[in-house]
C-alpha cells in the first residue's frame, strides 16, 4: 500500500465508525470494536487516525456486519413482501461509505465497468464506480436520444410482459471488466439481461451484487449465469 492508499483506508475506517457512533455511546462502540473508548473518541473527532492494521479490521471485519445492520434497519418491507428501498439508494454518502466494503468482502476483481439498470441501481452503481475509479454505466428501459448503436437485451418475463434493456454500445468495450450491480435481486430477470449485454459486449464479467436479495431465486438465476462470484449484503 502506498502512502495515499493508506490514508484512504485509515479515513474509510473513520467513516465506518462515525456511522456506527450515531446510535451508540462511546462505551457501546468500544464494546462493538474491541477498541478503548478513548481511542474511539479520538478517531471519531478527527484528532488522531487509526493505524493501518487497526483501519483494515474496521473496514472487513466490523465494516459489513455494520453496513448490514444499517441497512436492514433502512428497509421497509409491506405485507405482500415488496421493498422499500428509497432510504437506501437516496443516500449516496450511505452508499459511498458501502463501496469499500461491498468491493473488498465480496472478491470481486477490479472492473473496467460497474453496470446496472436504471433507476434504483444508479446510485449504488455511481458508488462502486468512484471507489474502483472506473466508469458507471446503465442500461435503460427506453433508447437513449442521439445514440446510435445499443447493445440489446429482452426477455419475457413470468408475466408474459416481454422486457428490452438498452446500453449505449460504447459504454462497453469488448475483453473489458464488467461488475453487474443492483440495489435489490428478486427473480433475477434484471440481472440476467445485464449479464446478457456483458456477454453481447465480449466483456468478461468480474462479479454480481445486490444489496438486498428478496429471496433466494435471483442469487441462484444469476449464478446459474456466471462462475464470477455472486452475493448481496443482505436478505429479506
Ligand atoms: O430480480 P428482479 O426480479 O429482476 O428485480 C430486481 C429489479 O427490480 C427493481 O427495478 P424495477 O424494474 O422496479 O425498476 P426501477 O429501478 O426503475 O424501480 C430493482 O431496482 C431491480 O433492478
Ligand atoms: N421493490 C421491490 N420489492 C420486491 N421485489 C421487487 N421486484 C422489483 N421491484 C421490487
Amino acid at each position: 500500500m502506498n502512502r495515499a492508499e493508506k490514508a484512504a483506508l485509515q479515513l474509510r475506517a473513520v467513516d465506518v465508525l462515525r456511522m456506527l457512533k450515531e446510535t451508540r455511546t462511546y462505551d457501546e462502540l468500544a464494546e462493538t470494536t474491541g477498541l478503548p473508548a478513548g481511542d474511539l473518541n479520538r478517531y471519531v473527532n478527527g484528532h488522531v487516525l487509526p493505524g493501518t492494521e487497526r483501519a483494515r479490521e474496521v473496514v472487513d471485519d466490523l465494516g459489513r456486519a455494520a453496513l448490514s445492520e444499517e441497512l436492514e434497519a433502512r428497509i421497509r418491507v409491506d405485507d405482500e413482501g415488496y421493498v422499500d428501498n428509497s432510504a437506501t439508494v437516496f443516500d449516496q454518502p450511505f452508499l459511498d461509505l458501502a463501496a469499500p466494503v461491498v468491493a473488498n468482502g465480496f472478491d470481486f476483481d477490479r472492473p473496467d465497468v460497474v453496470l446496472t439498470a436504471a433507476t434504483d441501481g444508479i446510485t449504488l452503481a455511481a458508488a462502486l464506480a468512484s471507489y474502483y475509479g472506473v466508469r458507471c454505466a446503465y442500461a435503460k428501459k427506453s433508447k437513449e436520444t442521439a445514440v446510435e448503436e445499443f447493445i440489446e437485451a429482452r426477455q419475457r418475463l413470468q408475466s408474459g410482459i416481454e422486457l428490452t434493456y438498452y446500453l449505449p454500445a460504447s459504454a462497453i468495450d469488448p475483453g473489458e471488466s464488467v461488475l453487474v450491480v443492483d440495489d435489490l435481486i428478486r427473480s433475477g430477470e434484471t440481472q440476467e439481461l445485464l449479464l446478457d449485454i456483458a456477454h453481447t459486449a465480449e466483456a468478461d464479467v468480474a462479479g454480481v451484487f445486490a444489496l438486498i436479495a428478496a429471496g433466494e431465486d435471483g442469487i441462484r438465476r444469476a449464478r446459474d449465469h456466471t462462475d464470477a462470484p455472486v452475493g448481496a449484503l443482505t436478505s429479506v
